[in-house]
């Protein structure tokens, strides 16, 4: 979906939303931020309510004071005191319950009909668990008994990551949802399926005569996906240590982001056609058959302490709540074959990880070399054509082609044509969540993860994690501010490629013509 099919995206329906979590950093960074915005853009039809969940106590006023707060400090808009603002905040209700508690779902029930009697909602009730992933199966269970799901209208279950733990984790989690919802009332967030420019990715890649004839292994050398992050696991150290780079950014994020780009295209833009397609490239992955393959085609590492912007970082295991003897991957790399007749032959190199120089999502196609470079008697090199695309902080693309240097006989060098769309002016692109609850509210599935995306890829990453287990001390190394190990560059340079420079760390030698 893009910036313009957003916005021209109609008003929810009448719905009560149920933040689970209420009181947690989810909620407080995203989900509060996400509602003001769509309600400031007027996509959240006035008949709304929104129910806040957890269990320390809170008044109504100091609930809202949190949202206030929230959206001072995380939203795109600033909160308006005043009119606006009491509009907006009077949607908004707190319910302090355990999940665990049956008798309570009873009261949240109460507190529901009367403000579906207030707004005339029709019983349309979106349940967002943003809670940790063990009390997933206990709510939907609850809701159920607890009457929540009795109402006329339509249930939905909004469900945060991680999705289980491995395969066998997430399929005992799949079937006590599918006990009380069915999978298209299921609605699995990947964040990462809502940003823009991975949406961008379909109208790029199906919208360009310019792209589509060369998306395959006859023109692409190989494909980059760097998902880098400047932060160490700041308050989620209990999370983290327990999940790792692979399971908290592979499973998902990584291997969405590489099906949007090697997906064939689909018969109609249908959420089912395109999450279709989707799960083709998850089922083409080549397995790593054995320890040994994943030892030579995946790179794990965790930070130590290093130097950033003048101060000293601290390493991984002295962050708050890990392990002080943890081995758990801050970083990896992988080179990925799909083996499908597009792809066959076309690595697919993919790292992710925390304290690394910088904060950045970007793909990078790198093109094959021309057939044969008929400037090598003029002893020019001819750099291969890139397309990157890039996702966050920057959005964008740009193009890398060789050109002649104007004035002179015959030197080439590359340039590169960029196009900042979150350069321009007036552009302010929706975060990810909103697009999400938006759809959500919707019933449009598009960029939710269905269930055997799932299963498919925690398929593949449970066999690179069993290969780990068997050798837990055999990580590398890298000083935080860095770009890991230089075993990630190996991977690469085996293959005679390299890592392309990402954002913020433009080649010098290329001439960049800017938007
Ligand atoms: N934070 C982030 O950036 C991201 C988070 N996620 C996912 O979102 C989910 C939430 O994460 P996050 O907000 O960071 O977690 P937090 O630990 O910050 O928040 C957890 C929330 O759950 C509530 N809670 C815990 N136990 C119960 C219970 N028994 N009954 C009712 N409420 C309960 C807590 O409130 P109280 O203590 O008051 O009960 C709190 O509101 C997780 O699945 C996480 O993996 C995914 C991507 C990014
Ligand atoms: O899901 C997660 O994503 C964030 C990174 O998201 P981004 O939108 O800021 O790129 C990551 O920090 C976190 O560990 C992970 O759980």
């Amino acid at each position: 979906m893009t910036e313009q099919q957003m916005n021209n995206k109609p008003k929810t329906p009448g719905t009560v939303f149920f933040l689970f979590g209420a009181t947690g950093d989810l909620a407080r960074r995203k989900l509060f931020p996400a509602l003001y915005s769509l309600y400031r853009e007027g996509k959240l039809s006035e008949d709304f309510a929104v129910i806040g969940v957890a269990r320390r106590p809170r008044t109504q006023d100091e609930f809202r004071d949190d949202i206030y707060q929230s959206i001072q400090e995380f939203c795109r808009y600033k909160a308006q005191e005043g009119e606006q603002w009491t509009a907006f905040a009077d949607h908004f209700e707190y319910k302090s319950l355990d999940i665990n508690n049956v008798e309570g779902y009873h009261e949240l029930r109460e507190q529901t009909e009367s403000l579906e009697e207030r707004y005339g909602i029709p019983g349309n009730r979106l349940f967002y668990l943003a809670l940790a992933p063990e009390l997933f199966g206990s709510v939907s269970l609850n809701l159920q008994k607890g009457g929540m799901l009795d109402s006329k209208g339509w249930h939905r279950l909004v469900i945060e990551k991680p999705f289980g733990y491995n395969l066998e984790s997430a399929q005992k989690l799949n079937e006590e949802l599918n006990q009380v919802f069915k999978e298209e009332e299921i609605f699995r967030i990947d964040h990462y399926l809502g940003k823009e420019m991975v949406q961008n990715i379909e109208v790029l890649r199906f919208g360009n005569a310019l792209f589509e004839p060369l998306w395959n292994n006859k023109h692409i050398a190989n494909v980059q996906i760097t998902l880098s992050e400047t932060v160490g696991v700041e308050e989620r150290g209990g999370y983290y240590d327990h999940a790792g780079a692979l399971r908290d950014m592979g499973q998902n994020h990584m291997l969405q982001m590489l099906t949007m780009i090697a997906m064939e295209p689909p018969s109609r833009l249908l959420p089912e056609d395109i999450r279709d397609e989707k799960v083709k490239v998850l089922r083409s992955l080549r397995p790593y058959a054995t320890s040994n393959e994943v030892k030579n085609n995946v790179v794990r590492a965790q930070y130590t302490q290093g130097q950033a912007g003048g101060k000293t970082l601290p390493g991984y295991r002295e962050e708050d709540k890990v392990d002080p003897a943890s081995n758990t991957e801050t970083f990896f790399s992988a080179k990925v074959m799909v083996d499908n007749f597009r792809w066959a032959g076309v690595p697919f190199y993919i790292r992710t990880g925390k304290r690394l120089p910088v904060k950045t999502t970007e793909v990078v196609v790198e093109f094959q070399n021309m057939p044969t470079n008929v400037y090598l008697g003029q002893r020019h090199t001819l750099e291969p054509n890139l397309l990157v695309i890039r996702v966050n902080p920057m959005e964008g693309i740009y193009i890398k082609i060789n050109a002649k240097k104007p004035g002179t006989e015959s030197q080439i060098e590359p340039l590169a044509m960029e196009f900042c769309q979150s350069c321009l002016i007036g552009i302010n692109s929706p975060e990810a969540y909103e697009r999400l609850i938006h759809d959500a509210a919707e019933g449009d599935s598009t960029y939710f993860t269905r269930w055997d995306e799932v299963a498919t890829a925690w398929a593949f990453i449970d066999k690179i994690a069993r290969a780990w287990s068997e050798n837990p001390g055999d990580i590398n190394h890298y000083p935080a501010g860095t770009w890991g190990p230089k075993e990630a560059s190996d991977l690469l340079e085996q293959d005679g490629f390299h890592w392309w420079p990402v954002n913020g760390q433009e080649e010098d030698n290329v001439i960049w013509i800017k938007s």
